[in-house]
């Protein structure tokens, strides 16, 4: 559905040049959300608008739902645009026109009779939850409330993909879960294919099936959240889980450490009272968590296995058997 191919951008010229995206190549497949993850500053912005034209890459292909971008006339690619939406971290909205006025923007822009407007900015503020509120303006909303109108405005012309740049990045923890929870809900709801990008690793693990981590403006690496997260080399892993402390400092006397990666299987078994009941080992938790990511749990703990000597070394080769550890006991 969008495809980008080779995309480099260099802003300036002379020895001013920045070079935002070196060789970008990306595919995010009908109705899939794809999330590019990265820091300040490490081209998620220009790669986002690269995927509209808001910005010309400076070389490489552009393609979304098989038309390629950079062939149209300047007339054929607005035409085009109206099939991707965009919401933005600051909203965007205009401060003069009410919240039924923001919606309807696009959809006067399109020349649509004004009944037909009227009775689509209904049904888009139902769908987001504002019907109250149709009349005020942006300032008299919330931050959660203003993203709630830059969604409405911007699913207005019925696009098949969205793109989200940063639309969580200036609302508390929860209304960025509550805005989180409509994007998934319209996303599944409207079959929307969905190309966001944030630094919050928490909004790749609410919504994304595939993510990419953009570093320098180059893609570091890319593919399934859950593939990537399973992968213990992973930037992602990493990102998610941060080193332990605890891994070097001894353990008790005759106790073992082990680091324990846990796929959603592992995390929906009752592993800590198996081991005790089946080993008769003691289990201390002494770091780490277990995340949602989607549907599915992953996570990371450092254990401390207490026991005798036999028993301990049973449940460690159980806890390998099961793809819990490489086999390599963090100390002791
Ligand atoms: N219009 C521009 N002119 C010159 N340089 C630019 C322009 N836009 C972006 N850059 C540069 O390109 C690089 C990538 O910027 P970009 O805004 O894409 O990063 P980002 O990951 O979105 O960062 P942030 O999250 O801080 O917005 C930066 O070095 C930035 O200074």
């Amino acid at each position: 559905m969008i495809e980008l191919r080779g995309v480099g951008k260099v802003f300036g010229q002379g020895d001013r040049q920045v070079t935002a995206l070196h060789d970008v190549s990306l595919h995010v497949a009908p109705g899939e959300v794809f999330g590019v993850l990265g820091r300040s500053g490490a081209g998620k912005s220009t790669l986002l608008r690269c995927a509209n034209l808001l910005e010309r890459p400076t070389r490489g292909e552009v393609r979304v739902g098989g038309q390629d971008l950079l062939s149209l006339s300047p007339r054929e690619l607005r035409q085009a645009r109206q099939g991707i939406g965009m919401i933005f971290q600051h909203f965007n909205l205009f401060a003069s026109r009410t919240v039924e006025d923001n919606v309807a923007y696009p959809l006067e822009v399109m020349g649509l009779p004004r009944e037909a407007i009227r009775a689509r900015v209904a049904e888009l503020l139902s769908l987001v939850g504002l019907t109250d509120k149709a009349r005020a303006y942006p300032a008299q909303l919330s931050g959660g409330q203003k993203q709630r109108v830059g969604i409405a405005r911007a699913l207005a012309p019925r696009p098949r993909v969205l793109l989200s740049d940063e639309a969580t990045s200036a609302l508390d923890p929860e209304t960025t879960r509550s805005v989180l929870g409509l994007l998934k809900d319209l996303q599944q709801r409207l079959g929307l294919t969905l190309l966001l990008i944030t630094h919050q690793l928490e909004v790749v693990k609410a919504l994304c099936g595939s993510v990419a981590v953009l570093e320098g403006g180059r893609l570091v690496e890319q593919g399934r959240v859950q593939e990537l997260l399973a992968r213990p080399e992973s930037r992602l892993r990493a990102l998610c889980f941060p080193p332990l402390s605890a891994r070097e400092e001894p353990p008790d006397a005759g106790g073992q450490r082990l680091e324990l990666s846990l796929t959603d299987a592992h995390a929906r078994s009752p592993l800590i009272s198996t081991l005790a009941r089946r080993f008769d080992v003691d289990v201390l938790l002494l770091e780490g968590a277990v995340e949602r990511v989607g549907e599915s749990r992953v996570g990371r703990l450092l254990v401390e296995l207490r026991g005798a000597p036999g028993a301990v070394a049973e449940a460690r080769t159980f806890l390998r058997d099961q793809g819990l550890t490489s086999g390599e006991a963090a100390h002791g």
